[in-house]
């Protein structure tokens, strides 16, 4: 059973799927923090949450079971994403399914904005009729500024562009032909800045777009600009924000976000100019239907070991890709399992070369599953979301090459392992209707299905060596399953890959050992 723990408010119609799952008990713990939190999470496979809910290093280094985190949302700064990663934690998130709300809200800002609309709906409720106060400007023919073209940024400008506003976006990835589409203009920052007469931010929060919006920047604005951020807070410098309304520059600003948040009693909300709503961007009924919806498919998805979507700790896969490479994935898991398991000194590099038809494919999702297969030998801890970050920190050099040599195979790779001390390789192809095949072990040719318990034994190819062994595993009641004996010469460096039907005993391991000709033998387990 996976308990999935839900810590902010989530729909109930959205969750239904986690709800109704028999192999999943929910536990809806709103507003959990602290020690609270942590007491939780130690027992927890799966953390749902929203914004609300701080998920630290702490929190994930706590959660002994958990496997996935799930942002019922898009923007994950409220979880710490690298402490997840460190610790082989999947983050999701639904960046899909509250676009449309938070573009129409912006919108609302942004006509709230231009007409003063809340502070106007204040002071007739509060009794008064003043109806000079509240001057407003058109849209009509405004240009306004998008920093930020992507999901929520692009729905904005359909919307502006119905109101006959001149939209010009910047954003590093806008392309002229995007721009096009969308019929607005392409602007580098500081043209998008000074021509804005209402400029908006839909970044996400990082370190290049905290304070994104300065001091600096704001003196570069036209005069009686308008200001909106429902984004995150810190794009936008809220003390430079403040100066800069105070000194005239800036006619007005609309706030989702803010750099603390709840915000508490704000100097900006002291300035009439400034119009705030509670993070409501998402807030709609269909929005938070449909990212519940969402994060508990993939929640259940991850927990069933099943393909999922939208990680943010792991290059995403498209779905016709994922098709492509899953023939590979148990070759090159089988691979790498037998590579780290020849291997007994700490690893210092890892080669995986990629031939015939795999040449032609994105192969980085494959690099990582034998990462993971052939560290795990020799690291605790590691999976498909931590692999290449551990490896870089236990200063694991990992190369990924592509050879138009085959060996007369359809498809073919080799994976490669240099040590201080010494060198493995192990090659191997994907036989068409048979499943994965071990070709070449270090040096010797062989034909061996990766499967089950072997005993790989390096040995001189002398007369009797193969029939002293098969005498030996037999007398302690070991029975050969298979057998393949590779060699480069008569006479020479040969080994031998038994598939025997149960784990050898010490003693017997140790009598084998003692065998003239064998030099060294080895379990592996695949
Ligand atoms: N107020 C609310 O309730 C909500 C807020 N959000 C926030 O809205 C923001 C945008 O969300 P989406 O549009 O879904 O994300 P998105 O990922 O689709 O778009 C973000 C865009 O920002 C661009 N970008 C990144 N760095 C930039 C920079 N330095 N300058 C200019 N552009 C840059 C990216 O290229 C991307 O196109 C995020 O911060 C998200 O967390 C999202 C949903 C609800
Ligand atoms: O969960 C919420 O209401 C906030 C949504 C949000 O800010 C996001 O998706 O980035």
């Amino acid at each position: 059973m996976y308990k999935v723990l839900i810590t902010d408010p989530l729909s109930d119609h959205g969750i239904e799927k986690l709800l109704q799952a028999e192999d999943v008990e929910v536990v809806r713990k709103v507003g959990l923090t602290g020690d609270d939190l942590l007491l939780e999470i130690e027992s927890a496979d799966a953390l749902l949450v929203r914004s609300q809910t701080k998920v630290t290093e702490e929190v994930i280094n706590k959660g002994r079971r958990l496997k996935v985190i799930a942002r019922a949302g898009v923007g994950v700064d409220n979880i710490d994403v690298p402490a997840a990663t460190k610790k082989g934690v999947i983050v999701v998130n639904a960046p899909d399914g509250n676009t449309i709300s938070t573009a129409e809200h912006t919108f609302a800002m942004l006509i709230s904005l231009a007409r003063n609309i809340p502070q106007a709906h204040r002071t007739v409720v509060q009794g008064e009729w003043n109806r000079k106060a509240f001057v407003g400007v058109e849209l009509n023919q405004k240009t306004l500024s998008i920093i930020g073209f992507g999901r929520i940024g692009s729905e904005l400008a359909k919307r502006a562009k119905a109101f006959r506003m001149n939209v010009v976006a910047f954003d590093p990835y806008l392309t002229e032909e995007r721009a096009e589409k969308f019929g607005i203009k392409k602007a580098s920052f500081d043209e998008a800045i000074s021509v804005g007469d209402f400029i908006t931010v839909h970044t996400p929060l990082t370190k290049e777009t905290r304070h994104l919006i300065n001091h600096n920047v704001f003196a570069k604005m036209k005069d009686g600009v308008r200001i909106l951020n429902c984004a995150r807070g810190g794009i936008i410098e809220e003390s430079a924000l403040y100066d800069a309304i105070v000194s005239g520059k800036v006619a007005g600003a609309a706030l989702d976000v803010f750099e603390v948040e709840p915000p508490g009693n704000h100097p900006l909300f002291s300035l009439p100019q400034v119009i705030a709503t509670p993070h409501l961007g998402a807030s709609t009924i269909e929005a938070q239907e449909n990212v519940a919806v969402d994060v508990s498919e993939e929640v259940l998805h991850i927990l069933r070991g099943e393909p999922f979507k939208n990680a943010v700790n792991l290059p995403s896969i498209p779905a016709e890709l994922q098709q492509k490479l899953a023939p590979y994935q148990e070759l090159v898991e089988k691979l790498g399992h037998f590579v780290g398991q020849m291997t007994t000194e700490a690893i210092k590099e890892i080669t995986i070369t990629y031939a015939g038809e795999l040449a032609d494919r994105e192969v980085a999702p494959l690099t990582r599953m034998m990462l993971k297969s052939a560290l795990s030998h020799h690291l605790a801890e590691i999976n498909y979301v931590n692999a290449p970050h551990v490896a870089k920190q236990r200063g694991i050099h990992v190369l990924e090459q592509k050879s138009g040599h085959s060996h007369g195979f359809t498809q073919w790779l080799n994976i490669e392992v240099k040590t201080a001390q010494s060198q493995h390789s192990v090659s191997g192809t994907l036989l068409n209707g048979f499943g994965p095949r071990i070709t070449k072990i270090d040096q010797f040719p062989v034909d061996v299905t990766p499967k089950g318990h072997l005993l790989f034994i390096q040995h001189l190819d002398q007369p009797g060596a193969i029939g002293r062994v098969g005498t030996l595993l037999g007398s302690q009641g070991i029975n050969i399953a298979t057998m393949q004996v590779g060699r480069k010469m008569a006479g020479g460096q040969a080994i031998m890959i038994l598939r025997v039907d149960k784990p050898l005993p010490n003693d017997v391991m140790e009598t084998l050992k003692q065998v003239d000709e064998i030099q060294s033998v080895m379990e592996i387990d695949l």
